[in-house]
């Protein structure tokens, strides 16, 4: 079990992490999603022992992960982080930086292992090429097979497909997430992109302001947001108010709906007028505006044309849902 505790942790005098405190079991994956700033980073480093917390312990079951302050080379054995900038070899060839972290009592069996791990990553066909040629997206994937190569018990990711393009990174992400599955790691990846972490985490943690504000199943998460903030970390969101969506309702609160939770309806319901549709490939996403002003975003299979004026119902299954995560904290 990881389990991470930190208290306090500022950069000089500003506190960036507070009363963190959260357990990861062996072989679950679990995300870590937040605004951009909110901490993220900054919370990996301090459980690999790139930082030194203060107030605060990292263990992995009865073994304390000690922080730079401790270890002249900073990380335990039994954990890697794969940082946003890789820490590659440039003047060796892919398959040298991939092959030097693999064990030298096992020498016979180490063209096997670079060649599994190259097939992985999709760059077998660079094997013999000098990192530096590399692009950046290339240079990320060898970096993810040189972490691999030292089977971690623990593997940190931060934004590991954030120089990728979407043509390698949906086979990447598949790959890498079900071998790791495969192969028992304990993975925390922190990333903006919900496809990153929708498919693949069993648990998210939200962080905000430094703060973990949300740590629950992934699906769960997703269904019932806790609020905005979270929702929004999935995609496009909308907090409609209950009166908008029934006129007869007697609640006066807002709920959260995923744009392709609007179903179209002839006569009755949400009544907004279309300002924009976006062609999406497998829909339209389009924004309309309600008689008192709330923007409001739903999708359609077609375009929806300017001006035209459309009726927008959510089931009362989602509507209950949401009002559900409302009575336990506020939306
Ligand atoms: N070395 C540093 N010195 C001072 N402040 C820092 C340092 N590194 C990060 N910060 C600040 O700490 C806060 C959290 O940064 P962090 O990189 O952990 O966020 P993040 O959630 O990972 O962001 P992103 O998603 O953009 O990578 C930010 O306000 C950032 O400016």
């Amino acid at each position: 079990m990881l389990k991470v505790q930190v208290d306090s942790f500022g950069y000089r005098d500003q506190t960036i992490l507070k009363d963190i405190s959260f357990e990861v079991a062996p072989g679950e994956h679990v995300a870590l999603m937040g605004e951009s700033g909110s901490g993220k980073s900054t919370l990996l480093k301090i459980i690999y022992g790139l930082l030194h917390v203060e107030e605060g312990s990292v263990f992995w079951d009865d073994m304390e992960a000690l922080g730079p302050n401790f270890n002249l080379v900073p990380g335990e054995p039994y954990m890697k982080y794969l940082a946003q900038d890789f820490d590659l070899m440039p003047f060796i060839s892919v398959e040298e930086n991939v092959g030097q972290f693999l064990s030298v009592f096992e020498r016979e069996t180490h063209e096997e292992r670079i060649n599994e791990l190259l097939d992985l990553i999709e760059m077998k066909p660079f094997a013999k090429t000098k990192v530096k040629y590399l692009s950046g997206g290339q240079q990320q994937r060898v970096a993810l097979a040189r972490v691999l190569a030292q089977e971690p018990e623990i593997l940190l990711l931060d934004e590991p497909f954030g120089h990728i393009d979407n043509f390698k990174r949906n086979s990447l992400r598949r790959n890498l997430f079900l071998y790791l599955k495969k192969q028992g790691v304990t993975v925390l990846t922190a990333s903006h992109d919900p496809s990153d972490v929708l498919p693949f985490a069993e648990r998210t943690l939200i962080l905000e302001q430094g703060q973990i504000i949300a740590n629950e199943n992934t699906q769960e998460l997703y269904k019932r947001p806790p609020n905005y903030y979270t929702a929004s970390l999935f995609g496009q969101v909308n907090k409609v108010p209950m009166k908008l969506l029934k006129s007869y309702s007697e609640i006066d609160r807002s709920i959260l709906v995923y744009p392709h939770e609007f179903k179209f309806s002839d006569s009755s319901g949400l009544k907004v007028e279309v300002i924009h549709s976006f062609f999406k490939g497998s829909h339209h996403l389009n924004e309309g505006v309600a008689d008192d002003g709330t923007v409001i975003f739903f999708n359609s299979n077609k375009k929806q044309e300017k001006g035209v004026t459309i009726f927008l119902n959510v089931s009362l299954e989602t509507i209950n849902r949401r009002l559900q995560v409302g009575q336990k904290t506020n939306t």
